[in-house]
């Protein structure tokens, strides 16, 4: 097909293919970030049947995903993902409809700005235990997807994760490996040429892979509503399962809505704590200022908690550069247009996926700041400091849409944002991070910029050695870990009450 002139620039493409065969299967972002230099902040390309744009400006970014969000809301049609593997119950991937925004309505209260603080005390509770069990081990992934998964699970269903050796763990985790593996751009043919998924399994390999995959991941969360149901003390499933908008669901498609938000909340943490293991190691002069701040104002007998945050401005700008130095979402997540519309003079068509490029955007060496460097002092005078949204000049306009943008907006920010806070101030309060050395005592080397493809992104596996800043330090953590509430179900019911507290309303 001829390209459409009224189209964004975008690189040459073949008849019928488009510009599929230049769309590399490991770390596409590197080549779009390629080509937004070439063709500029809009581009169109095509793959296959599916029109493209993708945006490499904050600005244009926001104008279109932000403030259009009434045509950029939808999600592009995934075959195999979103059809096939989730029978179309996958949150991230439902289409933009009545259906999605009785989820979203469902969903917000649970997740919204006005609860998420309300979870603190189990945010406490699961990094006392990442702190104590790092005095012991470097297995910081482990010890990071534990929190992760404990913090979510408890949450949704009333029950915590103590070791990460947990069965459901390695569930969670083939769950998501299989949804990647069948989100995966140019590997299923029905994908390219979505006809074909009206033959019969016998003549569609793809379709018995996703209905194996569908049943083992439909087990898993109705497990896990049984669990939560009968759980002690109040959880997202009784409060979703008593919801009026929960009256005219079955038990498969709340479950799905449940074990969506549970399992998004698992890797992606996981993976920013990764990062920020990672620029301890490579970038290390960020942590010297940080610990400084950390023992002015919270010193050393205690450790910090989330409402030191306002107190922590150092702390608060670490956070940020992790999340904007090697962003875990290099591609972002797709939207898609519900209809015709344009931008400088360029047509954005119906159907459209629309693509932010995060990795460009936070890498935008026209903010003239060394977009390489881990830098968190980028944060204190530019960004935070004159606050992020009252810019004057478009251009200077750094890139923040960490979690994404608009109705798409990632459901569960508030909390995640809380946990990397408190996460990264206990981090830096109670440890030195250093490499690990080999047999010969030589640093072993780590590379910033090896990471795993996919929808999320995160450093390859790497090692790092967790020493306490002190022994009186470890003497805290291990005293905090002692004396912690440990009883989920007590933790869950006083999190009801001060939601209630709050005038929030409840349905369970
Ligand atoms: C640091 C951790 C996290 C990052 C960087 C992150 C990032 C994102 C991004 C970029 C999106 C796509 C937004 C868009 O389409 O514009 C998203 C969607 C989503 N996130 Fe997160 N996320 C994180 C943690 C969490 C947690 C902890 C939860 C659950 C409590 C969660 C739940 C969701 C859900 C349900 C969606 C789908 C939203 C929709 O399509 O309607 N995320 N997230």
């Amino acid at each position: 097909r001829r390209r459409d002139r009224r189209l964004p620039p975008g690189p040459p493409r073949l008849p019928l293919i488009g510009n599929l065969h230049q769309a590399p299967l490991e770390l596409p972002a590197r080549t779009f970030h390629e080509w937004s230099r070439k063709y500029g902040p809009v581009i169109s390309a095509q793959f296959g049947m599916n029109t493209v744009i993708m945006i490499a400006d904050p600005v244009i970014a926001r104008d279109l995903l932000d403030k259009r969000g009434q045509i950029y809301s939808d999600r592009p049609r995934m075959v195999m993902a979103g059809e096939n593997l989730t029978k179309g119950m996958h949150l991230l991937l439902r289409r933009y409809n009545d259906r999605y925004r009785l989820h979203q309505r469902m969903d917000a209260p649970a997740l919204g700005p006005r609860a998420s603080p309300t979870y603190y005390p189990l945010q406490d509770l699961e990094s006392r235990q990442l702190l104590f069990d790092l005095l012991t081990s470097n297995d910081f992934d482990k010890i990071f997807g534990r929190y992760a998964a404990s913090l979510m699970y408890a949450l949704a269903y009333g029950y915590r994760l103590h070791t990460g050796n947990e069965k459901i763990m390695k569930d969670a985790h083939q769950v998501q490996q299989n949804f990647a593996y069948a989100g995966r751009v140019g590997t299923w043919i029905v994908d390219a040429i979505p006809a074909l998924n009206v033959l019969p399994p016998l003549l569609a390999p793809w379709k018995r892979t996703a209905e194996s995959f569908f049943q083992m991941e439909k087990a898993m969360h109705l497990r896990n509503l049984d669990a939560g149901r009968s759980a002690s003390g109040w959880n997202w499933t009784k409060e979703f399962t008593n919801s009026p908008e929960a009256k005219d669901m079955d038990d498969v498609e709340l479950a799905y809505n449940l074990g969506i938000v549970a399992d998004a909340g698992l890797d992606t943490t996981t993976m920013v704590m990764r990062v920020f293991t990672l620029a301890a190691l490579v970038a290390p002069d960020f942590i010297p200022k940080a610990q400084s701040e950390l023992d002015r104002v919270v010193g050393p007998d205690r450790l910090p908690v989330l409402a030191d945050r306002d107190h922590l401005p150092y702390i608060a700008a670490v956070v940020e550069e992790t999340l904007r130095w090697r962003t875990i979402a290099p591609t972002g997540a797709p939207h898609a247009t519900t209809q015709d519309d344009s931008y400088g003079g360029y047509l954005i068509p119906k159907g459209a996926t629309v693509m932010a490029l995060f990795w460009t955007m936070c890498l935008d060496d026209a903010q003239g700041d060394s977009p390489f460097h881990f830098r968190p002092e980028r944060w204190l005078v530019q960004r935070l400091g004159n606050g992020t949204s009252d810019k004057t000049s478009a251009e200077q306009q750094p890139f923040v849409n960490f979690f994404g943008y608009g109705r798409r907006i990632c459901a569960g920010r508030h909390i995640a944002r809380n946990s990397l806070f408190l996460l990264i101030a206990r981090l830096l309060w109670g440890f030195n991070i250093r490499h690990a050395v080999d047999a010969n005592g030589k640093k072993k080397k780590v590379d910033d910029m090896a990471f795993t493809s996919g929808f999320v992104s995160a450093p390859v596996p790497f090692e790092a050695i967790f020493e306490a800043r002190s022994a009186q330090a470890a003497a805290v953590i291990e005293r905090e870990w002692k004396v912690a509430e440990k009883d989920v179900g007590k933790l869950m019911d006083g999190i009801r009450e001060e939601q209630a507290a709050r005038g929030l309303s409840l349905c369970a």
